[in-house]
């Protein structure tokens, strides 16, 4: 089994940038969102994203943005990888020629297995908490929800912490873990120590 690879999500800062590819980070997350306290705009996120060594992957977290802001976004910012987390369809979240996931916003009477259907582009499917404000609420979901046997690269995330993330693995087996609020001093601000403590957290789920 290949180890949980690991996004850090809605980063603000430099020392936090730092700090979770320092603690080992597969990938790092800028939230494009304007009304998340996580939004960063684009020159924040090229100045973020030109701190990331080779083979950390930069990821931008789209909730139904325009088409042209998102392109706006891609010229100027080195993003290996799209998240869109709203209402996208397959198109729309195809158009821009990258690499793309797709958030679900779990709850009771979701059927995962058709909404991966309904994007077959997408190289995950990631998996939220429903709330309001489309995500990064820090809630979790029911795990039991995902089917047994879900034949897609499945990305959990909602609510995951230092104190929650290795039973998650354990019990889900997901190809990566995303996390924002759980690392967090304060919306949008992180801090290093549960950056550290929730990558070990992992790694000891990983054996
Ligand atoms: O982080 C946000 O502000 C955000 C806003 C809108 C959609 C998604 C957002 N974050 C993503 O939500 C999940 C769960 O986050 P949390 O760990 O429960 O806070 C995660 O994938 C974030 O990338």
């Amino acid at each position: 089994m290949s180890r949980t690879r690991i996004k850090i999500c809605g980063l603000t800062r430099p020392e936090d940038v730092r700090a979770a590819v320092e603690a080992g980070a597969d990938a790092i997350g800028f939230v494009f969102y304007p009304p998340s306290p996580r939004h960063v705009d684009v020159e924040r996120a090229a100045e973020l994203a030109a701190l990331l060594p080779p083979f950390v992957t930069a990821v931008g977290l789209f909730v139904n943005a325009d088409e042209a802001y998102v392109r706006q976004v891609l010229a100027r910012v080195p993003l290996q990888l799209l998240q869109f987390h709203g209402d996208e369809d397959e198109s729309e979240c195809a158009r821009y020629g990258r690499p793309w996931i797709k958030a679900a916003r779990m709850r009771a009477g979701v059927d995962l297995v058709e909404f991966a259907a309904s994007h077959p582009g997408a190289r995950g499917i990631l998996l939220d908490a429903f709330v309001d404000g489309y995500g990064g609420g820090g809630k979790v979901f029911d795990w039991s929800l995902i089917p047994h046997g879900f034949a897609r690269p499945l990305v959990l995330s909602g609510g995951l912490a230092p104190d929650n993330v290795a039973e998650a693995v354990r019990r889900v087996r997901p190809w990566a873990v995303d996390v924002s609020s759980g690392v967090e001093a304060a919306k949008g601000i992180k801090d290093a120590r549960l950056i550290t403590a929730f990558i070990a957290g992992v790694r000891n789920a990983d054996g």
